[in-house]
């Protein structure tokens, strides 16, 4: 059983409600309603290095998020509206709401509680998780903090295939339900606010706790990451990194789990195929929020073609730039079954913790109910490509 704050069908206006009620014993949100002020007092709380890391890179990022405003909804009337379904099903599994957390390494950085802060605000909204390999804390701790919540497993796929595949099989063990392979982040890019602080937080130590607790990463060291944590770093770096995997290894993880297998990062219809060819069970349309190629496509702008090639043969979900339930809505009509939301929820993180990730979840998705509801909808099942009329700036 969740608790009181998770998602209910008319969630918009009770949350919008409980807040004006809150304004009427003087009490203001402390949490920053806008994401742009709140990235802003996120920034302001986090270190120069902290928040270089968390911005990443800004050309493809901006590019993400212009795209959602070149996409405009054309709100129908008079369509009742009083009764809103926001649930949607993925594979055999139900998510109340189409929003997943996104999987973001070394939330250490940003808070000391880092993902179990997160995997308890994901716990009482009833908003599933995705648990990224370069976590601060183990897999086996995150789904214990997790309890019943659906979550998946991020896999980094490095140069030790004895190790992906402890990975998955731990992953398993602790009640996984989907394995999402990551493909843009073979090699790291070049970031340039990281690269000026001289900052990579894993050459600190942060967000290996899946690498160091795992035995076959410790098989292969001579002295454990506890007593000698150098050579134990040396050792990911020289794994992590593998631009040489291809297509046809992703049989291997094919052979060594049963659980659904989603790739991350496609932005190319041709790839899109190609993952249906091989037997992949799901697709996540993304670039990383902006993180990996500069100069790339922004997300968006790459969904409305892979939609049409995968013609839902396979569950097509959507990240990079959603901020606010517009975006969800917009990227539902172009043909995402379900998003994942990334840095705000790191924002609601750095400011307060457990409590500001629930909060940034309860007003994504008030949103969201809200603007469908506005928008002539009792259901995302109905949104679709006539929901939107692309507008193009006028120069
Ligand atoms: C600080 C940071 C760390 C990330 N770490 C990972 C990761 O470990 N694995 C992964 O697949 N994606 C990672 N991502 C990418 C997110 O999963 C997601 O694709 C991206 O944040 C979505 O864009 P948005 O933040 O604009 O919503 C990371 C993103 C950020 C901001
Ligand atoms: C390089 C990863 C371990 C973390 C990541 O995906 C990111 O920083 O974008």
């Amino acid at each position: 059983m969740k608790d009181e704050q998770s998602i209910s069908p008319s969630h918009g206006l009770t949350r919008q409600m409980q807040v004006y009620l809150q304004g009427l014993q003087g009490q203001r949100p402390s949490l920053p309603v806008s994401p742009d002020v709140l990235e802003q007092r996120a920034v302001e709380q986090l270190s120069l290095e902290a928040s270089g890391y968390l911005a990443g890179m800004d050309d493809t990022m901006r590019a993400n998020l212009e795209a959602f405003q070149r996409w405009r909804i054309v709100p129908r009337m008079l369509r009742d509206v009083s009764q809103r379904q926001l649930s949607t099903s993925i594979l055999k599994m139900q998510l109340p709401v189409p929003l997943l957390l996104a999987p973001i390494g070394v939330q250490s950085i940003i808070h000391p509680e880092a993902e179990l802060a997160v995997a308890r605000a994901a716990h009482s909204t009833n908003v599933p998780m995705i648990l990224s390999t370069a976590s601060s804390r183990t897999l086996e701790e995150v789904a214990l903090a997790l309890g019943d919540t659906q979550r998946w497993f991020q896999l980094y796929w490095s140069k030790n295939p004895d190790l992906n595949a402890s990975f998955v099989r731990r992953a398993e063990q602790a009640g996984y339900g989907a394995i999402v392979v990551t493909l843009d982040t073979l090699l790291l890019s070049w970031r340039e606010q990281d690269i000026q602080n001289a900052y990579l937080p894993f050459l600190l130590g942060e967000g290996l706790a899946n690498y160091f607790s795992d035995p076959v990463f410790r098989q292969a060291l001579l002295q454990p990451p506890e007593e000698n944590p150098v050579t134990a770093v040396r050792y990911f770096t020289d794994i992590f990194l593998n631009p040489s995997l291809t297509w046809e290894q992703l049989g291997f993880l094919r052979q060594h789990t049963s659980l659904p297998i989603f790739l991350k990062g496609i932005l190319h219809p041709d790839d899109a195929c190609k993952a249906i060819d091989i037997g992949m069970d799901g697709i996540i349309v993304s670039n990383h929020g902006g993180r990996q190629v500069g100069g790339a496509i922004a997300a968006l702008d790459a969904l409305p073609a892979i939609a049409q090639a995968v013609n839902k043969q396979l569950p097509l979900l959507f990240d990079s730039g959603i901020r606010r339930g517009s975006d969800i809505l917009k990227a539902l009509a172009l043909g995402a079954q379900a998003v994942l939301l990334g840095r705000p929820y790191i924002w609601g993180l750095a400011l307060e913790g457990e409590q500001g990730v629930q909060t940034v979840l309860q007003n994504i998705l008030a949103d969201l109910d809200l603007t469908l509801a506005l928008s002539g909808y009792s259901s995302i099942s109905q949104l679709d490509s006539s929901t939107l009329v692309n507008a193009q700036p006028v120069h």
